[in-house]
């Protein structure tokens, strides 16, 4: 692992939760081991870091009895760490990961969460990201902006919400180490958090959203894998 050391300009770390059992999916396996053009999701998703020339290390976190693991990512893969203490929950994973990895960084150095399961994201997507919010103290994630016609259906009839200043949250989202393991420690009803945004912004904080890309799609469902896989086979945006 890095030597922590006190910079004044922030270094930047992934952190790739992976700890899903993928029960949408409903694969034979978790959907992070699923293959994309014959490898690894979970593979495609760590290289976007690896090839990128701004994150200092890249963090993966699974569950303690992940079967997978030790095949898909050799431990020694430099500038890459596998950390075995993932949580019942998304937050719970992401909080245990930033706990164990506090001796390697700096309290004001950039984390960017990113999900596992988007394969589709690309060293050009997270300098795009960096070079918008990478200095910013609220921090920043991708984001689409809405562009269909938005219904909700709470309360039992139908409605329109007016889809101006509406985003599709995406990831990596990106903070100060000691803001988001704040936030997360923080939390109120950790079990209602959907996103690492949503924390930060209860402590008041606004984060800057900057325009992603469809092809970093979350794959949920089994149809989103044959799309992954176009989006791979495309250039890199
Ligand atoms: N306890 C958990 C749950 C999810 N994740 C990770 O968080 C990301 C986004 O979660 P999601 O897409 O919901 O994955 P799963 O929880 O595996 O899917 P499902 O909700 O369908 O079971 C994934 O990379 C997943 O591996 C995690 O690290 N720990
Ligand atoms: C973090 C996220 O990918 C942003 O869109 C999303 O909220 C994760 O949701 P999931 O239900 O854990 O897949």
């Amino acid at each position: 692992m890095r030597r922590k050391t006190m910079n004044a300009t922030p270094q930047y770390f992934a952190l790739i939760p992976a700890a899903g059992v993928g029960a949408r999916m409903a694969a034979g396996c978790p959907k992070q081991y699923l293959p994309l053009l014959g490898r690894p999701m979970l593979g495609h998703t760590v290289d976007a870091f690896l090839r990128c020339r701004h994150i200092a290390h890249t963090y993966v976190v699974v569950s303690a009895g992940d079967a997978y693991i030790d095949d898909v990512l050799p431990a020694q893969t430099p500038g890459m760490t596998v950390l075995r203490c993932g949580g019942a929950t998304r937050m719970e994973s992401i909080r245990n990961g930033l706990r164990l990895i506090a001796a390697d960084i700096d309290p004001q150095d950039r984390v960017l969460v990113h999900d596992a399961a988007r394969p589709g994201l690309t060293p050009a997507l997270i300098d795009t990201l960096i070079d918008a919010a990478g200095t910013d103290p609220a921090g920043g994630l991708l984001a689409l902006p809405v562009v269909d016609t938005v219904k909700t259906t709470r309360g039992g009839s139908v409605a329109t919400t007016p889809r101006d200043g509406l985003w599709l949250a995406q990831t990596p989202q990106m903070f100060p180490y000691a803001l988001l393991l704040r936030a997360l420690e923080e939390a109120p009803d950790p079990a209602a958090i959907t996103d690492d945004a949503s924390a930060v912004e209860m402590l008041g904080f606004s984060p800057r959203l900057v325009e992603g890309h469809p092809r970093n799609l979350k794959v949920t469902l089994p149809g989103d894998v044959r799309i992954a896989e176009m989006y791979l086979t495309m250039d890199s945006v």
